[in-house]
């Protein structure tokens, strides 16, 4: 190990009347710190790297051990260098604390700065003028890059207020809110506000269910928890894994950064059309489709059409091995479905039993029939078995009494063949049926995706050599897992000394030694496999989560430990829930708990009080929101011809530009708009205007109402809004997300009469 040089004793704590110069030299000394261990940490990793793969199996393992924890802290410490640290806290003890992204310790072991997480970080964010928790004085560290450009002091002993009191400015919550957007959203660790904070560290089992107008930071919220969780529960949650669900692709990767900032990069985030590997689901067009295919009635549609595909015959059957006619009766099909359904295993895996079955008392038969022939001769027929398995015409009765199926062709044969559905769905209309129909190769939708998951469950493994193949892999992992943990424990002192905890764990050393192809992480495992199942589920928008993706979402997470986060009030597809008690109830009964977020941080007054009057005049029932802001532009609501709405919009954008200076400008538009208006905007803005997912890192994007679902931008221009109404269904919900987008300004154009409570 390389000698380290920073003691805490080099830059003592500054003084509690220091101001942004003694902060300087004290972040220095933090950044210094983390630069050592970084050039610790590389040297660390080359020398192991060039160690050769030499040794016994535990040697390798334990190079491989500490490999993975070098390169895992090396990119926790790049990932965590924009702003360090953020907090401070005097305390009535005389104690000082810094609060940062992670924790540091001198090469004595000395406290240099917190992990925002650890549990005496937590009066940080929860100590008021109230309940002062013993705190004197909070102090927001305000930085750029690594430079420290300011101080915020908040000081709860009112003994202090008499001292020198200059470093109130507009508040580190009020300048975050004030930045302008990215595109991307960023975290907001330094500003937990403590009803905010009181979500974050609460526990682990259970369902929580965090209910919030819009812009109360739910998101934000949900994505801090993962990281909180991950590091108190560290052990448990590193192996098994967080998964985060979305709604949509353009929403993942408006999030995708936050948790890396925090320095957690293992977690699996996927959207709810990505959710059974390898499909990606398209959009339902039909509204009324996808309600259909959110019911729970299909779990049980599924299971029929499963066990329908199995079939007896009515009359025995002949079928010519080796030149030998045999006769196959229902009495040997039956025995073989009667055997099979006992194992209780899902329906391919039940075959290979009901194949056995039947082939062994077809071959017995065959086999008489030879024996007569042969005059009791008796050579060894063994031989017979594989004849009868190999020939054609037994494996077509098989396949037409027990199918091998996949959960693709199972759910194509569902909705394109009208009886097959109408045999298994009577819980359908006739014209709910027909509704569902579509022809082959006809791609999956979203809603489709549930389906696929519960039919893949259902139906089990197609390869009769897979359940063999799991089971030999199983147990080289389980000797895998073995080693490494012998490993981790010889390499656990030696991470003690270094002052870094809980950063390596057998599971994924183990996952390193895995020969059966390039090592993948725990997450990358999980995301590839169906039947994962996580320690911990976030899932964001669960308002519009219709049952069937619930009841596949339950899977993923038997212990029940979820944090589901959302609004009523902006559901707006066909499935969304009405409560969160009717969502939930049918799958963890009384067991959640429901938690409210109250103040809308993103959108200022003026814009809040105009989307709660249209909401309200359109019979949404809300709770209204405190707000932090009261606006410093007031919305703006023009009406236009018809024939100028298009040139309205574009103008609109840059009228936005002009009074908002800089920032990001979203028009948000009725779907069959959104390529007129981009073009529009595209003759102006060239190829500073992006269209949809992935554009949000340009000057102005053009979005429909779904796809702006959980975004934010500085101001937004909203294209007639009657259409966007009408192409929710008249739900309101729809056009109430639309106008709680801005953190400024709100332009609205329209040429059709507006909404009620404009
Ligand atoms: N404590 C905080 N400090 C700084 N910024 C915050 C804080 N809480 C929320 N924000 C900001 O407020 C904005 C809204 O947060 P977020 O997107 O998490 O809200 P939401 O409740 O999920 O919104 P919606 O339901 O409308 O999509 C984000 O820019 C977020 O960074």
């Amino acid at each position: 190990m390389s000698d380290t040089t920073i003691a805490a004793s080099d830059v003592p704590v500054p003084p509690l009347e220091g101001g942004v110069e003694e902060e300087r030299e004290y972040v220095g000394l933090l950044y210094s710190r983390l630069d050592e261990l970084r050039a610790e940490k590389e040297e660390q990793l080359s020398r192991v790297r060039g160690s050769g793969a030499v040794g016994t199996m535990q040697n390798v393992s334990e190079r491989d051990a500490f490999a993975t924890m070098y390169e895992d802290r090396l990119a926790q410490l790049n990932a965590v260098d924009d702003r360090l640290v953020f907090g401070r806290l005097d305390l009535d003890s005389g104690e000082c604390r810094y609060i940062g992204r992670i924790g540091l310790t001198d090469q004595h072991q000395q406290r240099l700065m917190l992990d925002w997480r650890a549990p005496e970080a937590g009066v940080f964010y929860q100590a008021t003028a109230f309940e002062r928790q013993g705190v004197r004085r909070r102090r927001h560290l305000l930085l750029k890059r690594r430079d420290v450009q300011g101080v915020e002091d908040e000081v709860l002993d009112a003994d202090l207020l008499d001292e020198d009191t200059e470093n109130h400015g507009d508040g580190a919550l009020l300048a975050a809110l004030k930045a302008r957007r990215t595109g991307q959203m960023g975290d907001i660790v330094a500003t937990i506000q403590a009803e905010q904070d009181r979500i974050i560290r609460a526990d682990l089992p259970g369902v929580m269910v965090v209910q919030g107008g819009p812009g109360t930071g739910k998101t934000a919220v949900a994505l801090h928890r993962a990281a909180y969780l991950l590091y108190s529960h560290r052990e448990r949650l590193k192996s098994a894994g967080v998964l985060i669900v979305g709604p949509n692709s353009t929403f993942m990767s408006y999030i995708d950064r936050v948790l890396p900032s925090l320095g957690e990069t293992g977690v699996v985030m996927s959207s709810l059309s990505e959710l059974y590997p390898g499909v990606r689901g398209i959009e339902e067009q039909d509204p009324n489709v996808d309600e259909i295919k959110g019911r729970l009635d299909w779990t049980q549609i599924i299971a029929d059409a499963v066990a329908h595909r199995q079939r007896t015959i009515a009359e025995p059957r002949d079928v010519v091995i080796d030149g030998i006619r045999v006769s196959v009766t229902p009495a040997i099909i039956n025995r073989g479905r009667e055997r099979a359904r006992a194992t209780g295993k899902p329906y391919n895996e039940a075959r290979s039993t009901f194949v056995k079955v039947v082939v062994k008392d077809i071959a017995e038969k065959l086999e008489k029939i030879v024996e007569k022939r042969s005059e009791g001769n008796e050579a060894d027929r063994s031989y017979l078995v594989e004849d009868v398995r190999q020939s054609r015409q037994v494996r077509t009765l098989l396949n037409m009494c027990w199918m091998p199926r996949t959960p693709q062709n199972l759910l194509e044969d569902l909705f394109s063949r009208p009886q097959y559905l109408a045999d298994v769905a009577p819980q359908l209309t006739r014209q709910e049926r027909d509704l569902l129909a579509r022809e082959k190769g006809t791609p999956f939708t979203i809603s489709d995706v549930a389906l696929l998951d519960e039919a893949a469950e259902l139906l089990g493994d197609l390869d009769e050599t897979a359940g063999r193949e799991e089971a030999r892999q199983k147990a080289a992992r389980e000797k895998d897992l073995e080693n490494a943990q012998k490993a981790v424990e010889n390499a656990t002192p030696q991470l003690a000394e270094m002052g870094i905890e809980g950063f390596l764990d057998a599971e994924s050393v183990a996952a390193m030694n895995d020969e059966s192809g390039p090592s993948l992480s725990a997450s990358e495992r999980a995301q590839v496999d169906r039947t994962w199942t996580y320690g911990h589920v976030v899932v964001d928008e669960a308002q519009e989560l219709s049952p069937m993706q619930w009841h596949v979402l339950m899977r993923r997470c038997p212990l029940k430990s979820f944090t589901v986060v959302g609004d009523i009030a902006q559901g707006s597809s066909p499935s969304a829930a009405h409560s969160w008690a009717s969502a939930m109830e049918p799958f963890v009964g009384e067991r959640m708990r429901v938690e409210e977020l109250t103040v809308n941080y993103r959108t200022p007054r003026n814009i809040v009080d105009l989307a709660e009057g249209i909401a309200r005049a359109n019979g949404l029932e809300i709770t209204s929101l405190r707000t932090v802001r009261d606006g410093d532009y007031e919305p703006i609501v023009e009406q236009v011809d018809a024939e100028q709405l298009l040139s309205a919009a574009r103008d609109a954008v840059g009228a936005e530009q002009k009074r908002i200076g800089e920032g990001l400008v979203a028009a948000i538009v009725p779907e069959p708009l959104v390529g007129q208006v981009r073009d529009q905007l595209a003759e102006l803005h060239g190829d500073r205007v992006g269209r949809g997912a992935g554009s949000l890192s340009q000057d102005v994007v053009v979005l429909s109402a779904e796809e702006a679902k959980g975004l934010e931008f500085d101001a937004v221009v909203l294209v007639e809004p009657a259409d966007l109404l009408e192409e929710a269904h008249g739900k309101i919900g729809s056009l109430y997300v639309a106008l709680t987008r801005p953190t400024h300004a709100l332009h609205v154009v329209a040429s059709k009469p507006l909404p009620a409570g404009f």
